[in-house]
């Protein structure tokens, strides 16, 4: 369902800091997958989300989606079908406005509404139901601005936001590292909840290499703007933090260089 082919992201190119962040790129993702990605720092990871989500422009390759060219499109218009979820919790919703204000955006964003569907008791008791499911409390807050929640009930929202709006593709880019140990176990069952419930094909960044092993069907690393490892499901399953490390050491020929990562072992 997502096609990359060839993919070239270079930044300030031709000037003596010009640096090759993805380089050459090919990749397939089937429809469903749950993919994580881990890397060293620096490795293109983030970069190759923001490459396949319509950022900025790419220098080669193409980004292919349900068979539509989406290289050269928007940022806007890639997030018609693209979810995204962020490590800052304040991304992705509007402090100024309700809970029910935010979601009624994706929701009517899902379906082409226009804002005017308005807010009507039957949307607010669809709302209800969704957000009773993330076991937060905020079905009793429709009403209570963003800004008033705290980042595990905010990032429970967005993500909320970005999966009840049908995406094709959901790219979360280590959208629990800034909660605390608990908030970010909630977030992380929550995402597995969602994703699964909504099959929606699924790019996860993240720095916690059980987390890597243990969620999704395949695990991609990235160095130096490659992806030196695809890892499938059979494989997966006996994947372990030693091997994965030890497989990292034998294709870069030098130790794992992302400290979050290797705090979170
Ligand atoms: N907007 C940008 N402008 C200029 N250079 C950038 C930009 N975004 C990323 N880079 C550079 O591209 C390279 C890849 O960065 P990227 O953020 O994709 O890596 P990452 O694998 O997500 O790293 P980390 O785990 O440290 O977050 C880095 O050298 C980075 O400095």
């Amino acid at each position: 369902m997502l096609k990359v082919k060839n993919l070239e992201k270079i930044f300030y190119k031709g000037t003596p800091n010009e640096n090759v962040a993805i380089d050459k790129i090919d990749l397939t993702v089937n429809e469903g997958d749950f993919i994580t990605i881990v890397g060293s720092n620096g490795a293109g990871k983030s970069t190759l989300l923001n490459s396949i989500a319509g950022v900025f422009p790419v220098e080669n390759g193409s980004v292919i989606l349900d068979n539509e060219n989406i290289t050269k499109k928007s940022e806007y218009k890639c997030a018609q079908k693209i979810g995204r979820v962020f490590q800052n919790p304040l991304a992705g919703t509007s402090p100024e406005m309700t809970i029910e204000e935010n979601l009624s955006l994706a929701i009517s964003k899902s379906r082409n509404l226009s804002l005017r569907w308005g807010l009507s008791k039957h949307k607010r008791e669809i709302m209800r139901k969704h957000l009773e499911k993330i076991d937060l409390g905020l079905e009793k807050r429709l009403t209570t601005k963003v800004k008033l929640l705290s980042g595990g009930q905010r990032q429970a929202l967005t993500l909320l936001m970005a999966t009840v709006a049908n995406p094709r593709l959901l790219l979360l880019d280590e959208h629990t590292a800034a909660l605390d140990p608990a908030t970010a176990i909630k977030i992380k069952n929550l995402t597995v909840e969602l994703v699964n419930e909504n099959n929606i094909t699924t790019l996860m960044i993240t720095h916690n290499m059980e987390d890597a092993i243990k969620m999704g069907n395949r695990l991609i690393m990235m160095d130096g703007g490659q992806i030196i490892y695809d890892i499938k499901a059979e494989e997966k399953k006996d994947l372990t933090i030693e091997k994965l490390l030890k497989m990292f050491e034998i294709k870069h020929g030098g130790q794992f260089n992302n400290d979050r990562m290797l705090l979170s072992v």
